[in-house]
């Protein structure tokens, strides 16, 4: 096919969302993937228990690692309080391209950051690069058996603060099961599952929510 997946589901967007209005982009996005063509974003259900978080933690500065098409940098952003920035990573240049645009659609760019590159490489940047202390709140949805070594190097590179929230993304479907026994037996995070579906689909997954003790 001439087109990527990603570049139709912006098409979708384009068509079918109004600018600066992200509820728009989402609806636009969950019904292309729902009646059109699945794709990977956290979808509508999950969403909306990110969605709950994010409120409850009100993050002045969030993470997310893997944007894919924009979609979940979408719903985070829209929630985010005045001030307040959310930096997501993203290594493949034809997927950033597309969540550039998306989240520029959703009017959000000024609170997002879109950093091309691999968190690997990016995460022991973020102090002297954009000058984060620590983040409030973490998003994961990059490969599953990069969240273990990531959430250890944000440990490492002193990113965590005591009551950061991380939540991570398919802990079932496709699961992560080497970070899920992590955060469930480290003394240092308060871990409690979500139980939801694959997005826009009747199979199993659900959330992970791990709360840093420090
Ligand atoms: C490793 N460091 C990275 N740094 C920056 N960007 C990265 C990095 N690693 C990946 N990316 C970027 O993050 C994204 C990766 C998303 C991966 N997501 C999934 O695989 C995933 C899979 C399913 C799924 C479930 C059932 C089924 F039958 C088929 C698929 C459902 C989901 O919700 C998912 O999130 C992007 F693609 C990649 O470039
Ligand atoms: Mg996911």
């Amino acid at each position: 096919t001439r087109t990527t997946r990603p570049q139709r589901l912006l098409r979708a967007v384009q068509k079918n969302a109004t600018r600066n209005n992200p509820l728009s982009v989402i609806s636009a996005i969950d019904d292309f993937c729902r009646h059109r063509e699945w794709a990977m974003n956290v979808g509508d259900e999950k969403g909306f228990i990110l969605d709950s978080v994010v409120n409850e933690v009100s993050p002045v500065t969030a993470l997310e690692l893997g944007a894919y098409c924009g979609y979940s940098a979408v719903r985070i952003a829209r929630l985010l309080p005045p001030g307040a920035c959310l930096i997501t990573l993203e290594f493949n240049p034809d997927y950033a391209a597309i969540a550039r645009q998306v989240i520029a659609w959703a009017g959000l760019e000024d609170k997002v950051q879109l950093v091309e590159g691999a968190s690997g490489d990016w995460i022991p940047r973020m102090k002297e690069h954009f000058g984060i202390e620590t983040f409030d709140f973490v998003f994961l949805d990059h490969w599953k058996d990069s969240y273990l070594p990531d959430t250890k190097l944000l440990e490492e590179c002193g990113l965590l603060r005591k009551g950061t929230v991380l939540l991570a993304d398919n802990v079932i479907c496709p699961g992560a099961p080497d970070y899920l026994e992590y955060v469930r037996k480290s003394l240092s995070y308060e871990s409690r599952f979500f139980k939801s579906h694959l997005e826009y689909t009747k199979a199993e997954d659900g959330l992970e929510k791990s709360v840093y003790l420090s």
